[in-house]
């Protein structure tokens, strides 16, 4: 019977990245040399133990990367690594270009892809299993040899496994034997499930001598769950991809990864002041590989901690333990109560507490709105992305609730195609602006833009910026367009939000109404309320 397993030691633990190697294979991602940098100082900055940043010598941008970091890359937790192929069969590895490079690029860890399924020996290297094993061999004893510190990628691990449970042992014992610090158990085809997974490696850790790692593709969706199985048998080298981005399906989350083991498995595997650090790298790396953030990402996602269902906020309000598995801050992440249809009058307090506004003792006001936003919500509004309009309904609903800005007597806008085929928008408000003295003023105000949007915004700005200077400088960021449901012929319902900025914040407002402009002005009228309530 095989000897027990050493206990693990928790200092030992670690992350390991890969988003500039496997992360970079997903569909439609392409980094500059610059943008690998920027990514590899950031995962830095969560304090990951190695960054893997490409394939030197197989891509000449990689080979670039490595070049550069060496001069422009100062990292502060995490060693480089350069990954590569072991030796090609019937090839003396001095003699192997792809494996000089991987000394050329100068990092101080080697991460090297061996392949450890006879299957995946005998039709895809065309080669035997024992030539395979000198492959290893061969190549981990020659780059240790010139000072690197070695790991290695056992791809196709558990498929290996199934059909032959002794010969991906083998190899991880050769590379062991070679001097390879780590030896990674691949789940490349993403195909395992959690259960059979973890027997696995606990299989495989009663039955070898080194450090085990894992790297698993996200096929199944198990990606994350498998690694924590992983790493529950007993490794304690756990690979992973920003975003969970790679072939395919993508591979295991690094944010969710670091997520899971430190604040569930009580593993430090980075420093504790990296931990709030993973929303804000999260999102830029984002920004990086050109991916819109996943709202609904764990851990990390802007809706990971956002509470919808009124009887969740009206737990919350008495403890925000009860629906959160997590304090958000832990991972630099904020909890944000959504104020829709399904809310209650604990979500629309918690919501005024969120937004700044006093709603202590206001009972009756707090179910007005409640019963309102129900109504409007059947109507086709939506409030859960327009803070700034939730805002101006609750305030108007307490005691205190601000005067409008001004009476509407009319707006009017118009489109005009010329012959010269210029096509020209032109919008006149009338409205009535409140004086001190209870009187009104009223203002005729005309003006053009590039849309009967645009013309009428221009138009309403022009009316209340001598009232309200500010609005000078406040400007419309984004317009966005949606149509509810057509009620036959051309007509429909419709929402629009309009994202409005001063320079230094931003907020939203939104509008509904079967007329398209008319649901424009509604949320252009907020939006410039907004402006002014909060100059
Ligand atoms: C599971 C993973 O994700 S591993 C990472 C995979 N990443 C990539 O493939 C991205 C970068 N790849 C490349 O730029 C190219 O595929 C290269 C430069 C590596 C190879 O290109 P080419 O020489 O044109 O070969 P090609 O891609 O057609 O085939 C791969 C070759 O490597 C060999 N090979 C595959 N795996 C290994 C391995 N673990 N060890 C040694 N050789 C290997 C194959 O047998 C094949 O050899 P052959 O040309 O003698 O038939
Ligand atoms: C090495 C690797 O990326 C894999 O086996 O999936």
């Amino acid at each position: 019977m095989a000897d027990q397993p050493a206990p693990v030691d928790v200092t030992d633990f670690h992350v390991f990245d890969t988003t500039l190697r496997d992360g970079a294979q997903r569909e439609g991602v392409s980094y500059s040399v610059a943008d690998k940098l920027a990514v590899a100082r950031l995962l830095d900055e969560i304090g990951v133990g190695f960054i893997e940043g490409g394939w030197p010598g197989a891509l000449p941008k990689d080979t670039e990367f490595f070049a550069r970091a060496r001069t422009e890359l100062q990292l502060r937790h995490a060693q480089l690594v350069a990954f590569g192929a072991t030796r090609k069969a019937g090839v003396a590895v001095a003699e192997d270009p792809q494996v000089q490079a991987l000394l050329d690029a100068g990092t101080p860890v080697v991460c090297l892809v061996a392949k450890s399924d006879v299957r995946h020996v005998r039709e895809a290297l065309r080669t035997t299993p024992e030539e395979n094993l000198a492959m290893v061999a061969d190549t981990v004893a020659h780059l240790v040899a010139h000072g690197r510190r070695v790991f290695v990628d056992c791809e196709h691990f558990f498929d290996g496994h199934a059909a032959d449970p002794d010969y991906g042992v083998q190899v991880l014992e050769t590379a062991f034997a070679a001097g390879a610090e780590v030896g990674v158990m691949c789940d490349t085809n993403g195909g395992m499930l959690p259960m059979g997974l973890g027997r696995v490696v606990a299989d495989v850790r009663a039955r070898t001598s080194g450090k085990l790692g894992i790297h698993c593709q996200d096929d199944t969706g198990c990606a994350v769950a498998n690694s924590l199985a992983a790493v529950e048998a007993g490794v304690t080298h756990v690979q992973g991809t920003a975003n969970g981005y790679g072939e395919r399906a993508g591979n295991a989350d690094t944010f969710a990864l670091i997520g899971n083991l430190v604040t569930k498995m009580g593993l430090p595997v980075v420093p504790a002041e990296c931990l709030p650090e993973l929303k804000r790298v999260s999102h830029a790396i984002a920004e990086l590989a050109n991916i819109a953030p996943d709202d609904h990402q764990p851990f990390v996602g802007a809706s990971a901690f956002a509470h919808k269902a009124g009887l969740h906020a009206s737990a919350i309000k008495v403890d925000p333990e009860l629906y959160n598995h997590l304090d958000p801050a832990v991972v630099g992440n904020d909890m944000r109560i959504l104020v829709t249809e399904m809310a209650g009058r604990a979500s629309v307090e918690l919501k005024g507490r969120e937004l700044g506004v006093d709603v202590t003792g206001q009972g009756d006001a707090i179910g007005r709105v409640v019963a309102q936003v129900k109504v409007l919500e059947a109507e086709g509004w939506s409030f859960e992305a327009a803070d700034a309009s939730f805002e101006l309904l609750l305030r108007a609903e307490l005691p205190d609730a601000p005067a409008p800005l001004f009476t509407l007597e009319s707006w009017r806008a118009s489109v005009e195609h010329a012959a010269t085929g210029d096509v020209v928008s032109e919008a006149t408000v009338k409205v009535h602006l409140p004086n001190p003295d209870g009187t009104t003023e009223r203002v005729i105000s005309t003006a053009e833009g590039n849309g009967p949007v645009n013309a009428l915004d221009n138009a309403l700005r022009q009316a209340l910026v001598g009232r309200h200077p500010h609005l000078a400088g406040v400007s419309l960021a984004d317009y966005k367009v949606r149509i509810l449901g057509w009620k036959g012929g051309t007509s429909a319902t419709t929402r629009v939000l309009v994202d409005t900025t001063d320079g230094t914040g931003e907020w939203t407002t939104v509008g509904v109404h079967d007329n398209i402009v008319e649901a424009s002005w509604r949320a252009l009228v907020d939006a410039l309320t907004y402006a002014v309530r909060h100059r």
